[in-house]
């Protein structure tokens, strides 16, 4: 992530190529940020494919650069769709990033958790089409990403798993997740996998209806791309009062109570009991490894 004088981060700053496409309207060839790289050819859907190693988690600079990465893409009018994948071998996202929820002061973790909310307002009301092409394994932070999309398919490798497993690792998914998944599978389905905390590898997240579809990994691109070519027939606008009106009262309810929920996860996360399960956790991450 580039910072520009005033502090703001400026995205792709230096590496981004602006071109004028035959009708008159800008385009960018190729933009490039640190952590993802990001592609809209004169199709006008973008393909943007998270790129931080090892495990794609989502850290406050990450999570800044997708939310400007979404945000431009927004404001492009070249731009009607998004395909969201990852450059790493076996991962989407590990979801949250750990660490920022570690031993960090209240400020951290109140800028952090406004980072994880402005990332899940931008993507779940964005008026793109979002597709999440899943080519890996997708916990907590990284299925609310795929969940927010309006439809997934993810690479049919049973190694591969996804799902909000928070209570796992001794913490509760917040409401706004909750309410996204709900939205996704259904209130009982999201009641006990969310109390058991459940990774569903790919096979059981399709028959719980958690992803859309499973195709041969080889493969994800390719339907990714004919999906969104299915979704992109209809016309916008009424493709996005249709989004609208699905998705609003869940929006709104963190919209509305945005400040709270900020209180509420720098209260919970910097309880002592929380922050010990959190070092189990990561120490056990270690461990399984060795
Ligand atoms: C009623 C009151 C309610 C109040 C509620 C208020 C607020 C709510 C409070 C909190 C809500 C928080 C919501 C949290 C959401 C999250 O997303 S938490 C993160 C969950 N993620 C995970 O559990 C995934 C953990 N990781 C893995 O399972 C694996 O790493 C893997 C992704 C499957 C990849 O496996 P593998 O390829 O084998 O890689 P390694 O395990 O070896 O990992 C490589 C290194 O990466 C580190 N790492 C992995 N995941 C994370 C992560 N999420 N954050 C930070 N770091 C991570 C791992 O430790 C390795 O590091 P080293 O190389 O050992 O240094």
């Amino acid at each position: 992530m580039l910072l520009s004088g005033s502090g703001k981060p400026q995205f792709g700053e230096g590496n981004r190529e602006v071109g004028e496409a035959p009708l008159g309207r800008p385009v960018w060839a190729a933009v490039g940020g640190s952590l993802m790289s990001l592609c809209l050819p004169f199709t006008g859907v973008a393909t943007m494919k998270f790129k931080s190693p090892p495990v794609n988690s989502l850290s406050l600079e990450f999570l800044t650069e997708f939310s400007i990465s979404l945000e431009k893409l927004e404001n492009n009018r070249a731009c009607r769709g998004v395909i969201i994948t990852s450059t790493l071998p076996k991962i989407f996202s590990s979801g949250l990033d750990i660490t920022e929820m570690c031993g960090k002061s209240m400020e951290h973790y109140t800028e952090f958790w406004r980072a994880v909310q402005e990332m899940w307002l931008r993507l779940y009301g964005s008026n793109m089409v979002t597709v999440a092409a899943v080519n890996g394994s997708s916990p907590a932070g990284g299925c609310l990403v795929a969940m927010s999309c309006d439809y997934r398919i993810m690479a049919e490798n049973p190694k591969f798993s996804i799902g909000l497993n928070e209570a796992q690792l001794g913490i509760v998914a917040p409401f706004w997740f909750k309410d996204t998944f709900v939205n996704v599978v259904g209130h009982r389905i999201a009641e006990r996998s969310l109390q058991l905390g459940s990774l569903h590898p790919a096979p059981e997240a399709h028959k719980l209806g958690l992803v859309d579809e499973l195709v041969p990994e080889e493969k994800l691109m390719e339907r990714a791309a004919a999906v969104m070519a299915q979704w992109l027939a209809l016309p916008d606008h009424a493709r996005q009062l249709t989004k609208t009106m699905m998705r609003k009262a869940v929006l709104d309810r963190l919209v509305a109570h945005r400040e709270e929920d900020i209180k509420n996860f720098v209260t919970f996360v910097s309880k002592e009991s929380i922050q010990k399960s959190l070092r189990m956790y990561m120490e056990m991450l270690k461990k399984r490894k060795s």
